[in-house]
Formats: C-alpha cells, sequence, structure tokens
C-alpha cells in the first residue's frame, strides 16, 4: 500500500503505545522490517518506545544525578543562567515560565536548556560543517562539578540514536536511507526537565506540561522510571497513559516532521502531570532540521487525494517562531529575543 493509502484509513483512536525492539539492524532487510513498524507507529500514533537503543545507562544515570544536584540549588543560584536573558533560550527555565497549552496558567516544570556542542571541540570542527549550522554558545554553570560533561555525554548519545532513527524514518517514507543525513546534522535541543510533585486539588489549567504536540521533527525522550505522568491524546479525546516502561525511550514525532509528511506522520498532542508525590526528572531531545533547511510536503506524501497541505517554510524561522509564541504565553517576565 502506498503511503497516502496507509494514511487514509487512520482513526487516530489508538489506546496503546507500540514498542519497537531496535537491537538488530545490521542488515538492510532488518532495517526495512523495523522501517515498517515505524510507519505504522508514525501513521497511528505518533508515538513509539523503542527498547535496545544502545545507550549505556551510566550515561543516563550520570546525567540524571547532575541534574538532580543542579536542580536542588537556590532559584536565585540557577537564575543567574535565566534562559530570557541570552539570545536563544538557552540556560534555566524557572517554574511557570512558558505555557504551552494557551488555555493553562502555566507550565509547573524547571528545566536547563543546551544546544549542539562537542565535548571536546575538534580544531576543524566548523570548516567540516559545510552548512554554517549554528553555533550558538551553551550556558553552564560553575556547579556541579561535571554538569556539563553529562549532559553533553548524554546529549550525543541520545543524537546517535536520532541519527539511526532518521534513517529509519527516510525508509518509511520510501526516501533513500540517507535523506536526512545532512539536513539534520546539528539540529538537536535538549532540556533537562524536573517537575515536582503537584498536590493538592486537580486543576487541569496548571499541569506539569499542558497539552502541545512539539515543534521539530521528532523527539526522544527519557522519563524516570516508575512514575506515571506523559499523557497523549487520541483523536476519541482520552488521555492514554505513556507509562514508564524501564530500558526504553519515547519517540514522537513534532509539527515539522508531520508537515514535512503532509500529515502522513502525526504529531501527537501529549501533556506530563506529576501526581507521583515525589519529584519527577525527565530528558526530552529535540531533533529538528538545520536551520537553513527548507520544509515541504515530501512527493511520495502527496498525492491528487491528498493534496500539499503546507507552504514551503524554511526550519529555522519555523522553530524561533513557536519557540517565540510559548514563552510570551508564559509568566516570564523579561521579554523572550526577538
Ligand atoms: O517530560 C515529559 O514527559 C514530556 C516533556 C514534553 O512533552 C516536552 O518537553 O515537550
Ligand atoms: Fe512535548
Amino acid at each position: 500500500m502506498s503511503l497516502v493509502e496507509t494514511a487514509t484509513s487512520v482513526s487516530g483512536a489508538f489506546d496503546s503505545i507500540p514498542i519497537i525492539d531496535i537491537g538488530h539492524a545490521s542488515t538492510h532487510e532488518e532495517r526495512v522490517t523495523l522501517a515498517q513498524q515505524v510507519r505504522d507507529a508514525c501513521v497511528n500514533v505518533g508515538f513509539f518506545y523503542i527498547k535496545n537503543h544502545g545507550i549505556p545507562e551510566e550515561t543516563i544515570d550520570t546525567a540524571l544525578s547532575a541534574m538532580k544536584t543542579y536542580f536542588s540549588f537556590p532559584v536565585e543560584t540557577k537564575m543567574k543562567l535565566y534562559h530570557r536573558r541570552g539570545a536563544h533560550y538557552r540556560g534555566y527555565e524557572p517554574l511557570l515560565d512558558s505555557n504551552l497549552d494557551p488555555a493553562n496558567r502555566g507550565d509547573l516544570y524547571e528545566g536547563f536548556v543546551i544546544g549542539w556542542e562537542e565535548l571536546v571541540p575538534t580544531e576543524d570542527d566548523d570548516k567540516k560543517a559545510d552548512d554554517k549550522p549554528t553555533t550558538i554558545e551553551n550556558l553552564w554553570p560553575s556547579e556541579p562539578v561535571g554538569f556539563r560533561e553529562a549532559l553533553v555525554n548524554y546529549y550525543h548519545a541520545a543524537f546517535n540514536v536520532g541519527k539511526f532513527l532518521h534513517r529509519l524514518f527516510a525508509l518509511a517514507l520510501d526516501l533513500p536511507e540517507t535523506y536526512f543525513d545532512d539536513k539534520l546534522k546539528r539540529s538537536p535541543i535538549m532540556r533537562g526537565l524536573h517537575y515536582p510533585p503537584q498536590t493538592g486539588p486537580e486543576d487541569d489549567r496548571i499541569v506539569g506540561v499542558g497539552a502541545h504536540s512539539d515543534f521539530e521533527c521528532f523527539t526522544i525522550l527519557w522519563q524516570e522510571p516508575d512514575i506515571q505522568a506523559l499523557q497523549l491524546l487520541n483523536s476519541k479525546n482520552q488521555w492514554i497513559n505513556a507509562t514508564p516502561i524501564p530500558g526504553t525511550l519515547v519517540i514522537n514525532i513534532g509539527d515539522l516532521l508531520s508537515r514535512w509528511t503532509n500529515d502522513i506522520f502525526r504529531s501527537t498532542v501529549h501533556r506530563a502531570i506529576n501526581r507521583s508525590g515525589v519529584c519527577r526528572y525527565s530528558m526530552p531531545l529535540f531533533i529538528g532540521a538545520d536551520p537553513h533547511v527548507d520544509v515541504e510536503p515530501l512527493p511520495s506524501c502527496v498525492s491528487s487525494d491528498r493534496p500539499a497541505r503546507y507552504e514551503n517554510i524554511n526550519s529555522g524561522e519555523y522553530v524561533r517562531k513557536r519557540l517565540r509564541d510559548m514563552y510570551q504565553q508564559g509568566t516570564g517576565t523579561s521579554g523572550g529575543p526577538e
């Protein structure tokens, strides 16, 4: 069945989230089989878990413990790196600073945001990058010791998984396997997130992260085991729990890849509410397209029955606008970069 035909029969009324084992992918045949599962998941749900992703537990644990220490510092210390002071929203986001769902009153998480950075910069790094990718500087606190190393290590480990996944997306979209290789070279933004427990009466207008879809191409989310918080909205308006499954990562499609695929890959609305009684941590890595890349519906996703639904847009401009909107709706007072 063609991609367009596959998408036509989809209802979006999913009640569970597929788990895909990516552990065996050395042959082209194995990757084609995986790509078929990925296609089903992206068309029907927009979310899936991956297992056997290969990120060492130690890399995750070290990043988690660095985050826990950092977020335990007084807010005045963390505010020295307030993310709205710089030009690119890097650094510390305090509680209630953003508001992803305009119907809400602010998102009850604090975060720390970084972009591309080599742990040990290589001399010819910029020369190698023929596409003038972002070289926006990250902001780093002096404490805890090892914070930068822990986060940058996790960033690259997760990005390596992302590089593998975008090849599966390409196969799933009937494109050459390497189609996205030169388009997603340095795009990821990573956030370390801390959700304090929400107690008291349930109030749908203040949640950990309000209902939203992600802006970029796809997200690789590590969520803390044993704490239920993430939920996805299906087409019947039911919230489906994305229960943490040990050893897995959650992958979801964002709006940019949804546009690129003419809505054949679903960018599913989700939210997070932490009513566990204890703090919860998560680490999403958002993989967009590099800023210079133009995005318009792919030929394999367009037909006479399904004409292109979107204009060509520049990826950098698109994501910048989405970020501006998100932070303007928040309660942060010092405005945002233009
Ligand atoms: O923390 C989570 O589980 C979800 C976070 C999220 O959806 C986001 O940051 O876009
Ligand atoms: Fe999200």
